[in-house]
């Protein structure tokens, strides 16, 4: 299966390293179905209440050097999409526009249905919530704050606190505490908990704000088994209670968890297949992905990869 057949096949039938030149934003809309061709993305009729995420032939190079080569993706209300690919692929790049930690350098980005450049781009940041595994820049502020003050924090989107707490915003973040098993850990300072307990602090964060999108980067890296699962499954019950989307990026195809419904896979700065998981998700794909026969086998409803 190549790329292109596996876009067309694919419920958002978008696929940039195919044959994605056609798209314009004038010639196609927004909510393509299984029958559209890989051309068929949209911009001139927005669905501002379904429209998460669009990308349209972004772009990005740094140093001259192409990072990203003409991406399409596009998200809508109901998805949880993984994004997988090998070191490099730059997925990281694509997630750091979304709060424009990194600028497109050319192409239409649109988040929540708000074209970058023509929006006030805080008023998105504020509806994002993240966890990364990768924290450097506000690892020493978060260290020496207590777990209860990282997770109060997260209610006014800033690391620390800088203004009074209303007792209910605490009342609130001591619920999540509990809900996310790190209420014994309150008192206690960031900087002396486990990377799971860490992990668990972050996602209770994020979820204070009651973000319209979550952001997990490789939030499970570094985990051991029990604390990869622990965090999982409260990603999982997170998805039952608030409903919250969620962007998932990680390496390991095992970590897709029942609530994920579609994958994109980035070789190289090129979205090379995307759609729904189970059409994604195949020895053939996963193959050609990896460059090494692979075989999935699916096993509660998550897959599970066995190198041939
Ligand atoms: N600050 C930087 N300066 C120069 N090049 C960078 C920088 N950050 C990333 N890159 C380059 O951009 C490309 C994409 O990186 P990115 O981190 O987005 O990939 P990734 O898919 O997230 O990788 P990984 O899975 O290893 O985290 C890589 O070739 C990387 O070397």
């Amino acid at each position: 299966m190549t790329a292109e057949n596996t876009a067309n096949a694919s419920e958002t039938g978008i696929n940039s390293s195919a044959t994605a030149t056609g798209i314009t934003s004038s010639d196609t809309e927004i909510g393509i179905t299984s029958s559209a061709t890989a051309t068929g993305i949209a911009s001139n009729t927005i669905d501002v209440d379904n429209e998460i995420l669009h990308y349209e032939k972004i772009t990005f190079r740094r140093d001259g050097r192409p990072i990203l080569k003409g991406v399409n993706w596009h998200v809508k209300r109901g998805e949880n999409w993984a994004l997988l690919g090998l070191n490099g692929a730059g997925k990281s790049t694509m997630l750091s526009m979304i709060p424009a930690y990194q600028i497109p350098t050319t192409g239409i980005l649109r988040v929540f249905g708000h074209e970058f450049g023509k929006y006030a781009w805080v008023k998105i940041k504020n509806r994002l919530g993240f966890v990364s595994s990768t924290l450097s820049q506000f690892q020493s502020t978060l260290n020496k704050q207590t777990v209860e003050d990282v997770v109060i924090s997260g209610r006014y989107n800033t690391i620390g606190i800088y203004q009074v707490v209303e007792p209910e915003v605490r009342r609130k973040a001591q619920d999540l505490m509990g809900k996310f098993q790190i209420t014994h850990l309150g008192n206690h300072h960031f900087r002396t908990l486990s990377q799971g307990e860490q992990r668990r602090t972050l996602l209770a964060r994020a979820i204070m704000s009651e973000p319209d999108l979550l952001i997990l980067d490789e939030p499970c890296s570094g985990l051991d088994l029990p604390a990869r699962e622990s965090f999982l499954h409260t990603v999982e019950s997170l998805g039952v209670e608030h409903n919250t989307p969620y962007i998932y990026v990680s390496h390991q195809i095992e970590e897709i968890m029942p609530s994920i419904t579609h994958v994109a896979l980035l070789r190289d700065g090129e979205m090379a297949y995307q759609g729904k998981k189970e059409d994604i998700l195949t020895d053939e794909i996963l193959s050609d992905l990896f460059d090494m026969p692979v075989h999935v086998v699916w096993e509660r409803d998550r897959p599970w990869v066995i190198v041939r």
